[in-house]
């Protein structure tokens, strides 16, 4: 009987309207703040609109991996308020890209982000319109880190401020060999408000993450690699036999973890996200509920029919 309620439970969540389902796509497709909070997104699109300059370029390829480019390169990639819109709006776009399976986060002409205009930064600069900014910014990264596709930042040149804080809401961080992770904030007389201090603590630890921002230290490869900032070192052209361009090996390295169908794909980064955000127990019952959504399912029979072997 209680088997039968299991599978119940299964088919619905599989037919996208059980609880499970429903939690799911709660849990990705949404972020932390909302009118509850007493945040109008509206009225801050809005004041953001007011600072264009640069785009958010994204290109889904074939492969399942689809390519989002910060673009504003005469300001080494820094975010104006536009961007921030821009970026809310690919989000949006890939939330829906049912073919997905990665995702490369990268920077125009070989920079990663200089963080937010200081154009746009200067002219609203008091608490209201700088809270505002924050929700904006963490509804979307936090929608950015939450899809259901495996995602890599590809650093190249220099991460600075926000354009550290975005490279926190890819799942991995690959760098250019000469590139440089800086949370610049401390300068600026500031925290992280994008939500990159708390992802930051996640990624490598308090201790490592108090460091980090305390001390504005600049992150190379090798500091990256060695506290887990980094995921992984892009090469140059010249120092290695014909690795590609750093996207090329990007696209290579992240092949490795998007081999198969995109719903397999999917569910392994639901499952994952799921045991990163939730208390164990909800964790659990999430994880059974995307099980429901594989097992059984074609790549499920397809493997089984073909008795196939993990040598
Ligand atoms: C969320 C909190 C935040 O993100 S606060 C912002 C933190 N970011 C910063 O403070 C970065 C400030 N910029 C820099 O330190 C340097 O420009 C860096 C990025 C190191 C590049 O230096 P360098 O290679 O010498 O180039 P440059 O300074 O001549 O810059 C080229 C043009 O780009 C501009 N630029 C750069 N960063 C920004 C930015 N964040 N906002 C607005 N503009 C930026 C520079 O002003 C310069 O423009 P221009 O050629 O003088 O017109």
């Amino acid at each position: 009987m209680a088997l039968c309620a299991v599978m119940l439970q299964i088919l619905k969540s599989r037919s996208g309207c059980g609880a499970w389902g429903r939690l799911l796509q709660r849990q990705s497709s949404s972020g932390v703040y909302s009118s509850v909070h007493a945040f109008d997104e509206a009225e801050i699109r809005e004041k953001l609109q007011a600072f264009p300059g640069g785009s958010i370029d994204l290109f889904k390829q074939d492969s399942g991996i689809a390519v989002l480019t910060v673009n504003n390169p005469s300001r080494m990639n820094a975010l104006s308020g536009g961007m921030m819109v821009d970026l809310e709006e690919r989000v949006s776009e890939l939330e829906n890209w049912t073919d997905g399976k990665g995702l490369i986060l990268c920077g125009a002409a070989e920079t990663f982000c200089s963080g937010s205009d200081l154009n746009a930064v200067r002219a609203i600069s008091n608490p209201q319109d700088g809270m505002k900014m924050s929700m904006f910014m963490q509804n979307t990264l936090t929608r950015l880190l939450r899809l259901p596709l495996i995602s890599v930042a590809l650093v190249e040149g220099r991460a600075l401020g926000g354009g550290a804080e975005l490279t926190t809401a890819c799942d991995f961080r690959l760098m250019a060999s000469d590139s440089v992770i800086q949370f610049v904030h401390k300068h600026m007389g500031l925290v992280p408000g994008w939500g990159g201090g708390a992802r930051l603590v996640r990624i490598v630890g308090s201790q490592n993450a108090l460091k980090l921002l305390g001390g504005a230290l600049k992150v190379d490869p090798k500091l990256g690699l060695q506290i887990g900032l980094a995921d992984g070192v892009v090469e140059d052209a010249q120092t290695v036999e014909a690795p590609g361009s750093h996207l090329e090996q990007a696209e290579k390295w992240l092949g490795t973890y998007i081999k198969g169908p995109a719903p397999v794909i999917q569910a392994v980064k639901k499952v994952v996200l799921s045991g990163r955000e939730l208390p164990l127990s909800e964790a659990l019952k999430t994880e059974m509920g995307v099980f429901g959504t594989v097992w059984g399912g074609p790549a499920n029979l397809q493997a089984l029919a073909s008795k196939s072997k993990h040598k």
